[in-house]
């Protein structure tokens, strides 16, 4: 028998924090979820050192949770902003057009606050599928494959979004052209940018700069929620977002807020970078979001003066790591030194001619023949 929401509030009623009352009374669960034999929560603690002392108290949640009949498996973050937490929420801004307001208050549009309470993940109006680009490890080209493989399958006919969550470091701002520019609103929602046939958002562009450093679990929850429905996507086949690299509070904030489609896999074929991608595999089904397949990127190297064909991270890495796991291994794109170049020019190596564009096509034809894309 699967576990109530009302079962779970009343046993957490019962946990004792550090300054008087219960983890409910003192306000301090956010993002709670119960999905079938599955409860996740955030603890929201004011600053690190409250975070520190609340350690034991996640650990009873744990343990008394873990004990109730009907849960098989409890996951609880403890959070808190870096720094103390401000007086105001901090908020990136949007260029209001008309900023005219109805009879109803206009949705606020500064980035970053609570998330909106929400019965578990949710559609995003107008899109079909979801698809979350990750990797375990940071510099592995994971925004690269995003941006290239948008753009691909838009030159397929497919229609695309690409939000770039990657907070810690956007680049697809400048990847696609669009450095400087800035989403417009009409008061109510955010309107998306367009490059090379894609309809792209980033986190990046409505913040201040560092602010995503002092942002946590339930800001970045609040962000990414506004992030895929309060952005005018329109008809979409597929958005592909962009993750931050690791295992961290935007994936686990996505793939609860999100119906996600599936997870695709970014990796080098070095054995460091796979133990990674390991660890983001084991995230995503830990999270219930089917991981669609593993990519391999910077893989052969053939030397444009003599043709020599290199494997400067090794080859093929990925793919026998995709056969051990049972997961599909998508394709593999070739380290050259154009696919840089081109991401930092603003047009990404998929929209030009040549066999690295084909790489990426023969990619997005692949996710669009399994009705992936
Ligand atoms: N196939 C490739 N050939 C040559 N350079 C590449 C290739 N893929 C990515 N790069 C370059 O490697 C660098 C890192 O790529 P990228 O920013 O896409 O990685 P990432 O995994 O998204 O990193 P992070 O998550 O840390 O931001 C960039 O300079 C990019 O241009």
């Amino acid at each position: 028998m699967a576990i109530s929401r009302e079962v779970v509030l009343f046993e957490l009623q019962q946990i004792a924090v550090p300054g008087g009352g219960n983890l409910i009374s003192a306000d301090l669960v956010r993002a709670l979820t119960v999905d079938g034999g599955t409860v996740r929560f955030v603890i929201e603690a004011g600053d690190p050192e409250i975070a520190r002392n609340l350690a034991p108290v996640e650990a009873e949640a744990q343990r008394r949770l873990a004990a109730l009949p009907g849960v098989e498996k409890v996951q609880i973050v403890t959070t808190a902003p870096a720094a103390p937490r401000r007086a105001a929420a901090p908020a990136g801004d949007v260029v209001a057009r008309s900023g005219q307001a109805g009879a109803e208050p206009p949705p606020s549009l500064k980035i970053g606050r609570h998330p909106t309470p929400q019965a578990g993940p949710a559609p995003v109006s107008g899109v079909a599928r979801i698809l979350a680009i990750g990797s375990g490890k940071g510099g592995v080209g994971k925004s690269t494959l995003t941006s290239n493989l948008a753009v691909a399958l838009a030159r397929a006919g497919r229609r695309v979004g690409l939000l770039d969550a990657d907070i810690y470091g956007p680049s697809q701002p400048r990847m696609l052209g669009l450095t400087g520019q800035k989403p417009t609103s009409d008061g109510q929602m955010i309107e998306p940018l367009h490059a090379h046939g894609v309809t792209v958002m980033s986190l990046g562009l409505m913040m201040k700069e560092g602010e995503a450093l002092v942002w946590r679990g339930p800001m970045l929850m609040g962000a990414l929620q506004q992030m895929l429905n309060q952005v005018k996507w329109g008809e979409l086949d597929v958005l592909l977002v962009d993750l931050p690299p690791g295992t961290g509070d935007v994936q686990l904030s996505l793939c609860q807020k999100a119906q996600v489609t599936g997870a695709l896999i970014v990796s080098t074929p070095q054995d460091v970078a796979l133990i990674d991608a390991r660890r983001a595999i084991d995230m995503f089904n830990k999270l219930k979001t089917p991981v669609l397949g593993l990519v391999e990127n910077m893989s052969t190297y053939i030397c444009p003066n003599c043709g020599h064909e290199a494997h400067l991270f090794g080859h093929g890495g990925v793919a026998a790591e995709a056969k051990e796991l049972g997961l599909p291994f998508l394709g593999e794109i070739p380290l050259n030194l154009d696919v840089r170049l081109a991401g930092d020019s603003g047009t990404p190596i998929a929209a030009t001619e040549g066999p690295v564009a084909q790489a990426f096509s023969r990619l997005a034809d692949r996710l669009i023949g399994g009705g992936m894309a």
